[in-house]
């Protein structure tokens, strides 16, 4: 059940404590209740999900930043590498966490992302072909009959799951993606179409798979993984509460246990405590996660002294190793072939309209993410990017570039105003393999005062040269003869600089973030000196906690992170419940 505040729950004691209702921590909360001899409960910062019309309606996921009361509203420290600029850095608030307000696009991550990851960390486990049955557990391709043509030509259904994640094509599929499409068929190379980027290997273009339910409503981990459950009666979900710290109770062989669970539901309110008797698992995210852990003594020794912190584990890297990809809108004018849905932004009585669709059938343009149509591509390999480092990817089915293509003024990325007239497309464009690293450290030891974040964007050789590229690369994949006669010029900065060293300006002045921070608390092989967990996701020099989040990649993957959270998550549970002699399920 739902419990709004924290002396309304039931019980002191539960098996398992879980932090964060995000992208992982519904999923661990829902496959451990399956067992019913264990209690679980489930701790979010934010409010319900249950009628907040800007989280269900697709089309309006744009609408939520970069300020609102289910986010975090975050900002970054000024950037060296974007001319000092500040970001907002926006984070979900709300139950189903940033998964209720992203932008909803679907990839499942790279069997080389993956690869990498279980070489990385010495664990055969997290291998790409180890996974598999994760990632079939975890999402389910769905389409409508009338969508059999669409679905024949740009997905490939039966390589998908059966789990409770709902994906799927554009309800309402616009003409410019299928030029987009027929623009990769075309130009091939660089440039290849995929039919299905979720295969395993993600480099190519392709139609978007979005988490979108043949309802027309986005599907969030709270709708996926809660909804179906949440009366079971072994599983309590507290929400409008933050966990404050983590409460050291004994030290075992594995070193200090961190089984109570301090929260609060604000800054004033009376803070109460809650004990898991077997495990607590952070999955506060890649901001929130390190800053509990510090909090709680686990951290950089003489960081945790400077705010007067009890420091209990020394562990260096947490909060460092901080990744992001960093973003940015190509913006072309487009002719009067292509009406675009500029029309419906400006114009009152279209919008509602399409709301009005939307509300009563599920159907029309609102049903639609924000963008039909992208894809990742590799860096030529004579690049001078690579020059003096090696490959930062993690193989040749991962792209080093993103070109996202979105059919009108896409304002939100980069807080432009939309102009107030004239049809426009954007390619929003993204480093998906970058070299930069960031950090989320402390400013204070009051858990409600916000952690200092910096992403450190640009800061590369690497990541300037590719965001260089990319732009180039948007010209070239419109320059295709599909496209003749219908983007009339470039418009803004970015695009209309011509030099090398013009992009480079134009870039610093124009990337902001595509809300993917990842690795502050990351996975290591067993033993390693570095890293902050173990490769079974359990806090090093600790007992009884884990973390399960976006934290725990130590290379950010070269996509979009939520699938790939899933499925990471998905594992995590049936190492849970191996760990405590729990019935994995099928
Ligand atoms: C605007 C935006 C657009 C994005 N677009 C996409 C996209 O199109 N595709 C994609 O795959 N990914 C996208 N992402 C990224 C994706 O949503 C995240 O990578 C993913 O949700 C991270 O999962 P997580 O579990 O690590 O953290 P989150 O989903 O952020 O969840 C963390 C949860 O923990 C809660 N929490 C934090 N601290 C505490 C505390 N102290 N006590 C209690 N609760 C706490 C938070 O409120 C939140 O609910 C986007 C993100 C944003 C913000």
């Amino acid at each position: 059940k739902i419990i709004n505040n924290p002396s309304q729950l039931g019980s002191s004691h539960y098996d398992f404590v879980v932090v964060g209702a995000g992208a992982a921590g519904p999923v661990i909360a829902n496959r451990l209740s399956e067992s019913p001899d264990v209690t679980v409960l489930l701790i979010e910062a934010g409010v319900s999900n249950v009628d907040q019309l800007l989280t269900m309606v697709p089309f309006l996921a744009p609408s939520l930043q970069p300020r609102s009361p289910i986010l975090w509203n975050y900002t970054t420290v000024p950037q060296k590498g974007l001319n000092g600029r500040t970001l907002d850095y926006s984070r979900g608030r709300v139950l189903g966490g940033s998964t209720s307000v992203n932008f909803l696009i679907y990839n499942r991550g790279s069997d080389d992302d993956f690869d990498r990851l279980a070489s990385v960390v010495q664990d055969s486990g997290w291998s790409a072909s180890s996974v598999h049955k994760y990632f079939l557990k975890s999402e389910q391709f769905v389409s409508s009959p009338a969508q059999a043509k669409l679905v024949s030509q740009n997905a490939d259904p039966k390589i998908h799951g059966h789990g409770p994640v709902k994906v799927s094509l554009p309800a309402s599929p616009l003409f410019f993606d299928s030029l987009v499409v027929n623009a990769s068929k075309s130009l091939g190379g660089r440039f290849p179409f995929n039919l299905d980027l979720q295969s395993g290997n993600n480099v190519g273009f392709s139609r978007v798979q979005s988490f979108i339910g043949l309802d027309g409503r986005r599907c969030s981990s709270a709708v996926a993984y809660i909804e179906p459950v949440q009366n079971r009666p072994n599983l309590d979900i507290l929400i409008q509460t933050q966990v404050t710290r983590l409460i050291k109770t004994g030290v075992t062989t594995r070193g200090p246990a961190f089984n109570k669970v301090e929260m609060a539901s604000g800054p004033s309110a009376k803070r109460f405590t809650v004990m898991a008797s077997k495990e607590v698992i952070l999955s506060a995210g890649s901001l929130n996660t390190p800053q509990i852990l510090m909090l709680s003594g686990i951290g950089d020794r003489s960081a945790l002294e400077e705010f007067d912190i009890e420091p209990i584990v020394n562990l260096p890297d947490v909060g460092k190793n901080l990744q992001d990809h960093p973003l940015m809108s190509n913006y072309f004018m487009v002719n009067s072939g292509l009406s675009t849905w500029d029309d419906v932004l400006r114009n009152t009585s279209a919008f509602n309209s399409d709301l009005a669709q939307w509300q009563s059938s599920g159907g029309g343009l609102f049903a639609n993410a924000i963008t039909g149509s992208y894809g990742f591509n590799r860096l030529p390999t004579d690049s001078a990017a690579f020059n003096g480092i090696s490959d930062p990817s993690s193989g040749p089915k991962s792209g080093h570039l993103e070109l996202i293509f979105h059919d009108g003024f896409t304002a939100t990325v980069d807080a432009q105003p939309q102009p107030p007239k004239g049809n426009f497309i954007t390619v929003n464009t993204a480093v998906v393999s970058p070299t930069s690293r960031g950090t989320v450290t402390l400013v204070s030891k009051d858990p409600f005062t916000f952690p200092k974040i910096d992403p450190a964007f640009l800061t590369t050789n690497f990541d300037i040269l590719a965001m260089n590229q990319v732009v180039k690369d948007t010209h070239t994949f419109l320059s295709s003869r599909t496209f003749n006669g219908l983007i009339s010029g470039p418009f803004g900065p970015v695009t209309e600089a011509k030099t090398d060293a013009e992009i480079t300006a134009a870039v610093r002045d124009a990337v902001v973030t595509i809300w993917h921070p990842t690795s502050t608390a990351s996975m290591s092989p067993r033993g390693a000196s570095w890293g902050v967990l173990d490769s079974d996701l359990l806090v090093k020099k600790t007992s009884g906690l884990r973390v399960v989040d976006a934290s725990v990649f130590p290379h950010i993957f070269s996509s979009h992170p939520t699938g790939s959270i899933y499925i990471i998550a998905e594992r995590a549970a049936d190492l849970i419940k191996e760990a405590w002699s729990i019935p994995v399920g099928p």
